[in-house]
């Protein structure tokens, strides 16, 4: 009687949805659905070696440096190996971008899709077991199979991802993603080895009392990041900052709430990466019904001019949002 109450109980497997649900995919011919499963599997593989940090010799730096200046974790560099291999093996992906390579990386030349990944969200909390998390956009390549990729296979904007999605390794782990039909959050099953849909097309509170921002770096926030932050004590908001964008885009999406990495006279654009962090989560964000900007444009709208591009984030809860662009 138990077990067949937990088998009722564990939604559906992950693999059963995304066949049930392919037709919703455009040009649904199942590579999508099998690219979608190679990167489950890969996330698999990094969720086991992140739940035995500590014990193997996955902390610490790789005493590199990645193309936008930030020490590499030997957790970046392994998780960029990971998803690499499941990728070019799955055979769906024609091109790579990925946080931690400078150019982009040819994979499999009649692959109909373009990924753009952030292998390791979250780095400076890996050694202090916080959560961290892997982010994907997914785009169709423009260019005819076959033949070299090209500028406008790699620098797409936002509104052109065909699927995006994260996965949270916290204390549960979590596979989020959408084709354009919702949001849908799907949890690991340790004894399983699965994803069991969790959430089903989940919507975020169009308003919330959670604000997120490195208040540290306050000194240099424009006037009108400071007014803004200054209204939500005034509002009496929680404050809450894990560091690592995947964990407080989260749990601001499932309670209400805005997540700020504002320019800072550091980082005249943030520090956020647009191809492989914001376009991401603004099309998650938007799926779900709230809304991702710069502090004034439309994050899905922002036309690439480089791979490794910074932008100010303002992503969350929509009336949050408006709020602060309000006072910017
Ligand atoms: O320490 P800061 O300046 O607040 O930055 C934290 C932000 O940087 C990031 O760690 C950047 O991502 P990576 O770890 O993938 O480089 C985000 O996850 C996080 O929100
Ligand atoms: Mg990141
Ligand atoms: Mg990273």
């Amino acid at each position: 009687m138990e077990s067949s109450r937990i088998a009722q109980s564990i939604g559906i497997a992950l693999d059963r949805f995304i066949k049930n649900n392919q037709d919703e995919f455009a040009y649904a011919s199942g590579e999508l659905s099998q690219l979608l499963r190679d990167i489950a599997l890969a996330s698999k593989v990094v969720n086991r070696e992140i739940n035995k940090a500590g014990l193997i010799d996955i902390m610490g730096g790789a005493g590199s440096q990645n193309n936008t200046g930030d020490d590499q974790q030997k957790l970046d560099v392994l998780a960029n190996i990971r998803f690499t291999r499941a990728l070019a093996k799955g055979g769906e992906v024609c091109a790579l971008i990925s946080e931690e390579e400078e150019s982009f990386t040819d994979l499999n030349n009649n692959g109909k899709y373009v990924i753009a990944i952030d292998p390791l969200d979250g780095s400076s909390n890996i050694d202090v077991n916080v959560s961290i998390g892997t982010i994907f956009s997914v785009y169709r390549r423009k260019s005819p199979i076959g033949t070299p990729i090209t500028e406008a296979d790699i620098l797409q904007k936002g509104s052109e991802q065909v699927a995006a999605g994260y996965i949270l390794y916290g204390s549960s782990t979590m596979l989020v993603y959408t084709t354009g039909h919702g949001v849908n959050c799907f949890t690991h099953e340790p004894s399983l080895g699965e994803y069991f849909l969790s959430k089903e097309r989940l919507i975020m509170p169009e308003d919330g009392r959670i604000y997120s921002i490195n208040e540290g770096s306050a000194n240099s926030f424009s006037e009108g990041v400071k007014k803004y932050v200054q209204y939500c004590k005034d509002q009496k908001y929680t404050a809450r900052y894990i560091g690592s964008l995947v964990a407080d885009f989260h749990r601001n999406m499932l309670k209400g709430g805005i997540y700020i990495y504002p320019s800072t006279a550091k980082d005249s654009n943030g520090k956020l990466r647009l191809m492989y962090e914001c376009n991401a989560l603004a099309f998650i964000a938007e799926q779900s019904g709230g809304k991702a900007t710069d502090g004034k444009n439309r994050i899905l709208d922002i036309e690439p001019t480089s791979l490794h591009q910074r932008v100010p984030f303002y992503v969350g809860s929509k009336e949050m949002v408006e709020k602060a662009e309000s006072l910017l």
